[in-house]
């Protein structure tokens, strides 16, 4: 046990994978992190750095070389439907309808038959796919499916979400519009949500804690407070105000981000 009060504490975190060729490859080093619920964590960082290491070593997928992680006061020592996990590829099963698939996690659990119906009925109309329920995967669009992904993981009414770039393989509006879906989930369930992107103005408008990472073998080198995500809170066309600070922020970040990726061009 922790004596912390934070959600998710991570302690002295490390990882060396080994090589088919048993060369060592340090993926993260000394990562330190307490997140607190309700928090919205975004991680940024060049890549190679690490990021989807640290988020499957958070999951439970796998072990840290060195260190520990604690969730809610526990050592973490395996996945849990409490942390529940959305990929850049919606990971989906092509023989259940979209409904089915929403409902796979309670079913697995052994939940009420009426229940597991009632609770995939409202989370696909949260989603907007309420209508295309009975569709089979292969019906659906990227964007789509992976609104599906974020039902699934929701039906297990996790307390915290892991997102590993969801977004990256969807085009620009398709995103924005995600992103607001993203945001409303997180704001009426009070969920913590870390979440893995390459794009510093999804991180700045989702985000109220902006991690940055330094080049492999990653660590957290940068930490930023933000709240431009409640700006948005309120409009249809989920934007978030940009102004002065929200831009001096973005350069800063964009540069951290650029000269790690220049010096790890010139290291090869
Ligand atoms: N299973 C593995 N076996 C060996 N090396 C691995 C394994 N998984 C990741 N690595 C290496 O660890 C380092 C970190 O990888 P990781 O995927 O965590 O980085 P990332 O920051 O998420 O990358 P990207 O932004 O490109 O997705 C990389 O050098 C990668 O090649």
């Amino acid at each position: 046990m922790t004596q912390s009060s934070a959600l998710l504490e991570i302690k002295n975190v490390g990882m060396v994978y080994e090589s088919e060729r048993s060369e060592t490859i340090p993926a993260i080093t000394d990562i330190n992190l307490k997140i607190e619920k309700g928090e919205f964590i975004c991680i940024l960082g060049p890549s190679g750095c690490g990021k989807s290491t640290l988020l499957k070593i958070i999951a439970g997928y796998q072990f840290p070389s060195n260190g520990e992680v604690f969730y809610d006061g526990e050592k973490v020592t395996g996945p849990s439907w409490d942390r529940g996990v959305v990929f850049q590829s919606p990971t989906l099963y092509p023989w259940l309808s979209v409904k089915e698939n929403v409902g796979f996690g309670p079913k697995v659990r052994g939940l009420n038959k009426d229940i597991i119906e009632k609770t995939s009925l409202r989370l696909l109309q949260e989603v907007g796919l309420e209508e295309h329920r009975d569709k089979a995967v292969f019906e659906l669009s990227g964007g789509m499916k992976q609104r599906v992904a974020l039902a699934r993981v929701l039906a297990n009414q996790p307390q915290m979400i892991l997102m590993d770039e969801p977004l990256g393989a969807l085009d620009a509006l398709t995103r924005l519009n995600m992103q607001g879906l993203i945001r409303d989930l997180w704001q009426q369930t009070k969920n913590t949500i870390i979440m893995i992107t390459h794009d510093v103005d999804e991180a700045l408008s989702l985000g109220t804690r902006l991690l940055v990472m330094s080049p492999q073998p990653g660590t957290i080198e940068k930490s930023y407070e933000i709240d431009f995500t409640y700006s948005a809170q309120s409009k249809n066309n989920h934007r978030v105000k940009v102004d002065a600070e929200y831009l001096s922020l973005k350069d800063e970040i964009l540069d951290i981000i650029n000269i790690a990726a220049q010096k790890e061009l010139n290291k090869a």
